[in-house]
């Protein structure tokens, strides 16, 4: 009862054409048999053991390049009904990277239109400052210059223009705009039904067939909103009758952040990640394509019965045994990962970890640092692999060489399902020594995007390191604001005023990354038994040794080390705990002589390696 022409131009995708009725989920979850769920597993893990390997190498040194002119639109690369079934993720997420697609008529379209619409909610301050209260929680961190409680939240305005740069980004036409004020948003349809009426008025008048939120809806409420906007279609169904119109599709915040990553996954464990996550998104929501059977089956009773229910049923079973079979497999190249990990742990070298706001310009500072070409771009999300390099920083000839990682962006309202799926780039965020938080300051909402991501950081327990607060593109500053900017910094702790484009800056950048290098050493007085012969090495390989011992009962040695070899080694210590506990909580130290010594340091490590 489809048309070809439906089953071409559908994609598996949240934003996908009009036309596309088919319920969407159906042209990519496996035809094969359900019931052997191993022998998928199996089947899918033996073709994927070298992509596994590359992907390891990949992250850890290079970055996998796609050429984006390959992605055109061809006839012959549409898949037919038959291999549509057979597809495996990674051809469906490339398929997605084209934005092309057929419309009813069967002509070619380029951009997809849609609406977008945003709430602002009276009452979302106040249930903020309610919610603070009640779990009696200062704020997690102590930093200046944060923003207070009461001020993070973004505007209706500031929000929208991020989500006009986010549909842009997912390669949409934002063709209107509605907006409403609201002292609480409405349960069952998120806006007022008067609003509902003026979408679909505006929706008609522009043939637009998305409508975006800046929100993230709830399943019930999605299923609400596309009920009433379609409404024709599902009487049509009913009746049998072939409507004219396309479906309209209600994407929210969630949806379109998902779609752009869809698009920008690279390496084989982002796509994975992104399929994980959009098959999650979709398990709650997968009723709404059988809507119209829904009715038959309720209205109709005895024969119509079946084919809705059964089918749905089907379906969940299918992206439940799709949503474990993804999750293995992430499991396995989280396996490679934690691999790498380990071995740039062992390598002893400090860990630096680029995190901060997306668009901030995290790449952009990495490939400063390292001329290494890591892609960057004026988009939201450009990055969604974590990248690591190891970089010596310039300008600076006593200072050893640092692991530096560029990570995913983060965005304020980032659900937390989407944090989950990114493992990978919160492992890194939690493994690194200190963080280097990026901060777009030609961007007027600046400081709730900085406190965004000290808000999310926090969530992950993340904060427990050294924080460089990098205020970055100081360039497209007026004279004025920059040179203010740039005093504030230098009274900041860790804080430099930079241009990761043009390189200003990055000179004070590097000494402020050395200020927070010497916080994570710490000195230790140990002895440790000559049995422990890996422990002192760790010392030799990783620490600052200024004196070595060799005593009746082990080595003594006197040295600053990272905190973790300090944590390791407190069973040996010979300083007395609360004397430790006092040096800890000022690593800076008062004496000249505890400056670390960065030239031997340095030596020390070559000659380690060279041995
Ligand atoms: N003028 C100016 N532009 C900059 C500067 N730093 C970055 N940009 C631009 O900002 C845009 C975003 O930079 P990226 O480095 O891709 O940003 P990112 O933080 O890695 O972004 P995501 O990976 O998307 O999270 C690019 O167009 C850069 O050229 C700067 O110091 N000055
Ligand atoms: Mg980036």
């Amino acid at each position: 009862f489809v048309h070809p022409s439906v089953v071409k131009s559908g994609r598996a995708t949240t934003t996908s054409t009009c036309s596309g009725r088919l319920p969407l989920h159906r042209q990519y979850v496996t035809k094969q048999p359900l019931d052997d769920l191993t022998a998928l597993m199996d089947e899918d893990d033996d073709n994927d053991d070298n992509d596994y390997n590359s992907i390891g190498e990949a992250s850890f040194y290079n970055v996998d390049y796609m050429d984006d002119d390959e992605q055109e639109l061809d006839d012959t690369d549409i898949p037919t009904t038959t291999t549509v079934f057979n597809r495996d993720e990674d051809e469906m997420l490339t398929e997605l990277e084209d934005r092309f697609y057929i419309d009813e008529r069967g002509q070619r379209r380029q951009v997809e239109k849609c609406i977008l619409v945003g709430v602002e909610d009276l009452s979302a301050k106040r249930k903020l400052q309610k919610a603070r209260r009640q779990a009696g929680q200062e704020m997690p961190y102590d930093r200046p210059n944060v923003v207070p409680d009461e001020e993070m939240l973004f505007t209706l305005q500031e929000s929208l223009g991020e989500m006009r740069e986010l549909i842009k980004t997912a390669g949409m036409d934002c063709v209107g705009e509605i907006t409403q004020r609201l002292q609480e948003v409405n349960p069952r349809t998120y806006v007022g039904s008067g609003k509902v009426l003026e979408a679909q008025e505006l929706l008609e008048q522009h043939g637009a067939c998305t409508i975006v939120f800046d929100a993230e809806l709830t399943p019930g409420q999605q299923k609400a909103l596309e009920n009433s906007f379609n409404k024709k279609i599902i009487q049509n169904d009913f009746l049998g009758a072939d409507g004219e119109e396309g479906e309209i599709k209600v994407i929210d915040r969630t949806a379109l952040i998902l779609d752009i990553f869809a698009q920008h996954a690279k390496t084989r464990e982002g796509k994975l990640q992104v399929d994980l996550a959009l098959h999650e998104y979709r398990k709650p929501r997968l009723t709404r394509m059988w809507t119209h059977l829904e009715r038959q089956s309720g209205a109709g009773g005895v024969g119509l019965r079946g084919p809705g229910e059964s089918q749905l049923e089907i379906d969940k079973r299918l992206i439940r045994d799709r949503i474990i079979v993804l999750k293995s497999k992430i499991d396995d190249v989280q396996k490679q990962r934690a691999m790498h990990r380990q071995g740039r742990a062992r390598t002893g070298l400090p860990i630096l970890s680029l995190v901060g706001y997306t668009n901030a310009g995290k790449s952009t500072l990495l490939n400063y640092l390292t001329r290494a070409g890591v892609m960057a771009e004026s988009m939201l999300f450009a990055t969604l692999d974590p990248t690591t390099r190891k970089v010596q920083l310039p300008g600076l000839k006593t200072h050893p060489s640092v692991m530096l990682t560029d990570t995913v962006g983060f965005v304020q309202k980032l659900p937390t399902q989407l944090v989950a799926a990114f493992r990978a780039t919160l492992e890194e965020v939690q493994e690194a020594d200190v963080l280097i938080h990026v901060i777009d300051v030609s961007n007027p909402t600046w400081e709730k995007q900085e406190r965004a991501v000290l808000d999310v950081l926090a969530s992950m327990n993340a904060l427990d390191k050294p924080v460089v607060r990098v205020l970055n593109k100081i360039d497209l500053l007026d004279a004025e604001s920059a040179e203010y900017l740039q005093y504030e910094a230098a009274y900041a702790d860790l804080t430099v005023a930079v241009s990761s484009l043009l390189g200003d800056g990055v000179t004070d950048f590097v000494s402020v990354v050395e200020e927070a290098l010497q916080e994570l050493m710490v000195p230790i007085e140990v002895e440790i038994p000559y049995s422990k012969g890996d422990e002192l090495s760790a010392v030799h390989e990783q620490g600052h040794v200024e004196v070595v011992d060799y005593r009746p009962n082990g080595t003594y040695v006197m040295a600053r080390v990272p905190r973790s070899i300090a944590n390791r080694l407190e069973q040996y210590s010979l300083i007395p705990k609360e004397q430790q506990q006092q040096s800890n909580s000022s690593p800076n130290g008062t004496d000249d002589d505890e400056e670390i010594d960065w030239v031997a340091l340095g030596r020390g490590r070559h000659s380690e390696r060279d041995k």
